[in-house]
């Protein structure tokens, strides 16, 4: 998440991260203490080994890109498989909180800023910029087990069917994890909370050394969906190299 142009700002390094376990039957729902609903989604199985497919394969085929072709990517991507355009719904991420769910200890918060007439004149209405966030993590943050990502969005005018996020992590070439969370139907001009349950793959202590190592060579592709077709896709990548671990 970032920008204040899409996507919200860049989160600042995690300290004090610390190992969590938690186990969810999905999809559950409580109260948000505001009002509303708050939507806990775990990720479901994803075909990950479905049949393999290179970003330039999906670049130049006709037609919508869907969920069983992201499966198929072995590699985060050099660009973008779709155009700001393409979020004909007008979704708009507003925060985004990243919490250790043993501890409850919350990571870090964003909240995206109001859109302003001063945004326009600075050209930040570009629809292009904000779909790339940079994430600092300590050290600390790879001997997490469960974090929950609470995400808060607004929809347009546009009912959203089946919204879903497949989300790849990558080191290097290497695949570390793919996420897929279901947030199902949205109503028109709502406002939306769900917290995705992200269970960390074990990784060996020989790849996380190298993760710290090289910062920014882990990175992630979301791509999200609307009825099986690809409206937006966001990139990130990370390091994990910050604050005193
Ligand atoms: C180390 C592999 C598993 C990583 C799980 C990372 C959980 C962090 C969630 C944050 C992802 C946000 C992605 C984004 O901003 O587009």
């Amino acid at each position: 998440m970032s920008g204040a142009k899409g996507r919200i700002d860049p989160p600042v390094a995690a300290e004090n991260v610390s190992s969590a376990g938690h186990s969810s039957a999905a999809p559950a729902r409580e109260r948000k203490p505001s009002g509303g609903v708050l939507k806990r989604l775990k990720s479901r199985r994803s075909q990950v080994d479905s049949r393999p497919v290179t970003e330039d394969h999906l670049r130049t085929q006709v037609g919508h890109i869907t969920p069983e072709e992201v499966l198929g990517l072995r590699v985060a991507t050099r660009g973008y498989l779709c155009k700001p355009e393409d979020n004909i719904f007008n979704i708009d991420f507003i925060r985004f909180k990243i919490r250790d769910l043993e501890t409850e200890t919350v990571l870090f918060e964003i909240a995206k800023p109001p859109h302003t007439e001063e945004d326009e004149e600075n050209g930040e209405g570009d629809m292009s910029a904000g779909r790339f966030v940079r994430y600092q993590f300590t050290a600390a943050f790879l001997q997490l087990r469960t974090v929950g990502a609470t995400v808060e969005f607004t929809v347009g005018t546009r009912p959203l069917n089946s919204f879903r996020m497949i989300e790849r992590h990558y080191f290097r070439d290497h695949l570390l994890k793919s996420f897929d969370f279901d947030f199902g139907f949205c109503i028109p001009n709502s406002r939306n909370t769900c917290e995705h349950i992200y269970e960390f793959p074990q990784l060996s202590e020989s790849l996380v050394c190298q993760m710290v190592e090289h910062p920014y060579e882990t990175r992630s592709d979301s791509f999200y969906f609307v009825d099986n077709r690809l409206v937006m896709h966001n990139k990130a990548d990370y390091a994990y190299n910050g604050g005193r671990h």
